[in-house]
């Protein structure tokens, strides 16, 4: 029959697409079916300049889904902007193309929790090769002892394109004297699975062109991988307990013969195996769903980084050419900090949260340089230049919440991340942006600096003060649907299967059991990679990765 095919992979993010390219890639080339709700995005690849901040929030862009969090009564009550891409590509087809990978201690923690060494980052960093194609060139001579990648930690053959840009900001360098001036350490190379230093991670963009993982995976499909867009999946269909297809909002029914894979993001996998009634049962009945399974925590335990901003503005050096500002990837530095360690905040996390907190790779905050002004509502002037820093809180703690807003799967969920509710991650942003303001300060802007933006001063009620007005996500969200041992505290297990039904799993950022203490971007991959060695093993197709790059 027409619309059957083995495998059916819902959502065609950085996930989805690697999932269903690799399998039907494989020997046994098996049918598969890979059904987005959104379009081709056939235009996505050239917003790589400053486009690829824009394009996402555009009003009313087709490419986002454009949600919004609940207002968040704690944090000044903002709803905060919660966008997710929308079409072939996912939320890589809008993202900042930044590429980050992650501590090798947080791999090995995922691989301990769920008892199974495919995600100990010995196995992820072999995953990670066939991925990235890096170009490890930098453009800017000068910073030569600063960043390099060290070729042996990387590949040259994956199918993701990767460089360090083309142009970079004239005066990126002072952020590497300043975080010198103030005991940090340089990392050459923050994606050899130690982030810990002051680095700058690479970016999708080659020669321009930005790369998702449409263009990555799916720009020349075999014909036996079927690619519909514009059909946004309404529910999983169930036989009994055994999911064996699915329907979409139009009413069109695709049936698979071996699995069904949800790889709609953090966001919409929960939404969507609640309406296929698989949730928690009060939620299901006060909507009217028909209880497939009961699974409480499909929706729950929502983790991302939030970030709030400080600035100064200093005098232009009128030596220095205009920069490509949003061309450029930006510094970004991973840091332990003393005073959360020996805060009582910490203390009171329980200990296995606190021994995994203090590996030696494991990171409590991140910076990011040159954000734009806009994060402060500053405009400088001719003869102002600015300084903006992101503090992003690493292992948050507070927890939010996907819950179903209707049973119509057009209508968005409620989301409610909870940013800043646990303690810790009060004190984390508190002592982290606090971390942030003394960089400022460092000698080689100190003499230039001519005003301070953000925090009123540096004490905990000031900067607390600033940061429960200024706070956004960084559109990590994941953990809805988590991976776990048991049934009782996840959602999916090590083999990505949905406990308690048959022929049904999740391989998206929902399954990680804790947020990734990087950019997500390439935990999301990774995990399209491991999802199908996994199915490919099960059912006998053959090895992964050959002749699969686009
Ligand atoms: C604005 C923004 C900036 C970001 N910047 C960075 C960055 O610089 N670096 C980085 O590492 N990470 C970044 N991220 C995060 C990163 O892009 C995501 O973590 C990653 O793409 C998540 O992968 P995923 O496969 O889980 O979900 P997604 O990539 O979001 O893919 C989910 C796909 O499923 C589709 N879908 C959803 N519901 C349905 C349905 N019912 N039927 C059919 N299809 C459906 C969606 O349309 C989408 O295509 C950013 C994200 C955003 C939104």
């Amino acid at each position: 029959m027409e619309d059957t095919y083995d495998f059916i992979i819902v959502g065609a993010g950085a996930s989805g697409a690697v999932i269903a390219s690799r399998l039907a890639h494989t020997p046994a080339a098996p049918s598969v079916l890979l059904i987005e709700a959104g379009g081709s995005n056939a235009h996505a690849a050239h917003q790589s300049g400053a486009d690829r901040y824009n394009a996402a929030f555009a009003e009313g862009s087709p490419m986002n889904w454009h949600y919004k969090t609940v207002p968040q009564t704690h944090l000044a009550g903002q709803k905060i902007d919660y966008s997710r891409g929308k079409g072939l590509g996912g939320s890589t087809a809008i993202n900042f193309c930044g590429w980050t990978v992650g501590p090798r201690d947080d791999y090995d923690e995922w691989a301990s929790v769920v008892g199974d060494s495919r995600f100990t980052w010995k196995n992820v960093q072999r995953v990670l090769k066939r991925i990235s194609n890096l170009d490890p060139k930098i453009p800017d001579q000068r910073l030569e002892d600063v960043i390099r990648a060290k070729p042996e930690d990387h590949s040259t053959t994956g199918n993701l394109d990767l460089t360090y840009g083309e142009e970079w900001i004239p005066d990126v360098g002072d952020i590497y004297t300043a975080a010198e001036q103030t005991g940090h350490s340089i990392n050459r190379d923050v994606n050899d699975g130690d982030s810990i230093g002051m680095g700058m991670g690479s970016v999708c963009i080659a020669k321009g062109i930005r790369a998702t993982s449409a263009s990555a995976y799916l720009s020349r499909p075999p014909p036996n991988l079927k690619i519909i867009v514009n059909a946004p999946v309404a529910r999983v269909l169930f036989d009994k307990k055994r999911a064996y297809g699915v329907q979409c909002i139009d009413g069109r029914q695709f049936l698979a013969h071996k699995e069904v894979v949800l790889a709609g993001g953090a966001l919409n996998t929960p939404q969507m195996l609640k309406l296929s009634g698989i949730g928690p049962r009060d939620e299901l009945k006060r909507h009217g769903i028909p209880l497939v399974h009961e699974l409480p925590m499909v929706g729950e335990n929502l983790q991302d980084h939030c970030f709030s901003t400080t600035g100064i503005v200093l005098a232009k050096d009128p030596t220095l050419p205009a920069g490509p500002a949003s061309q450029s990837p930006t510094p970004m530095g991973w840091f332990k900090l003393p005073s959360v360690e020996t805060s009582s905040e910490f203390q009171q996390l329980p200990a296995r949260t606190q021994a995994h907190m203090r590996k030696p790779t494991v990171p409590a905050m991140e910076i990011a340089t040159h954000s734009p002004p806009s994060f402060l509502a500053y405009e400088p002037t001719e003869s102002e230049s600015y300084l903006g820093v992101i503090c992003l809180i690493m292992n948050p703690q507070s927890r939010g919440t996907v819950t179903l807003q209707s049973l119509n799967p057009s209508t968005a969920p409620i989301i409610n991340p909870n940013f800043l509710t646990h303690p810790f991650d009060r004190r984390l942003i508190i002592d982290g942006m606090r971390e942030v303001m003394r960089i400022q300060r460092a000698p080689i802007f100190a003499s230039r600096t001519l005003k301070s933006l953000g925090p009123a001063n540096e004490s905990d009620e000031a900067i607390w003060e600033h940061v429960k007005g200024n706070l956004r996500s960084s559109w990590h969200m994941s953990c809805t649907a988590a991976m776990s041992k048991h049934e009782g505290d996840g959602v999916v297990d090590n083999k990505f299967r949905v406990f308690g039904v048959s022929a049904l799993r999740v391989v998206d950022l929902s399954v990680c059991p804790f947020v990734m203490n990087a950019h997500t971007q390439s935990t999301a991959y990774v995990l399209g990679e491991i999802g199908a060695e996994v199915l490919a093993e099960e059912y006998g197709l053959g090895d992964v990765g050959i002749g699969g790059k686009a």
